[in-house]
């Protein structure tokens, strides 16, 4: 979704809620941003073996953050969590 269109959502969504999808090869850091994103201590972050979802308020918003493994047999997975992704950060 681009810049304009969030901007939309935002305004026709009173709750203020986006999906926000890190995709990234494993070893990329997505976790560890997860992680910091969600104020957690990031000295033992172990490679995903499905996914993990945070849910971080931020300005007023709230952000859904799913982040998925990115080790090469988790790869086919990744075309499953597109579906009402808002923001896609790739890392
Ligand atoms: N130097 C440095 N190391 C980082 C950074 N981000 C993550 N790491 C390290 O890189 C390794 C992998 O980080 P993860 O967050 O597990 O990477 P990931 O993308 O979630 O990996 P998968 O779950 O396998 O897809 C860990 O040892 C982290 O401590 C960074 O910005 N700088
Ligand atoms: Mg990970």
């Amino acid at each position: 979704m681009g810049l304009l269109n969030i901007l939309k959502k935002l305004r026709s969504n009173p709750e203020k809620e986006l999906r926000l999808l890190l995709l990234g090869l494993d070893n990329a850091g997505k976790t560890t941003l997860l992680k910091q994103l969600a104020s957690e201590d990031v000295a033992h972050v172990t490679p995903t073996a499905g996914f993990n979802i945070k849910s971080v308020l931020s300005n007023g918003f709230k952000l859904n953050v799913w982040d998925i493994g990115g080790q090469r047999k988790i790869r086919p997975y990744w075309r499953n969590y597109f579906e009402n992704t808002d923001i896609l950060v790739s890392r």
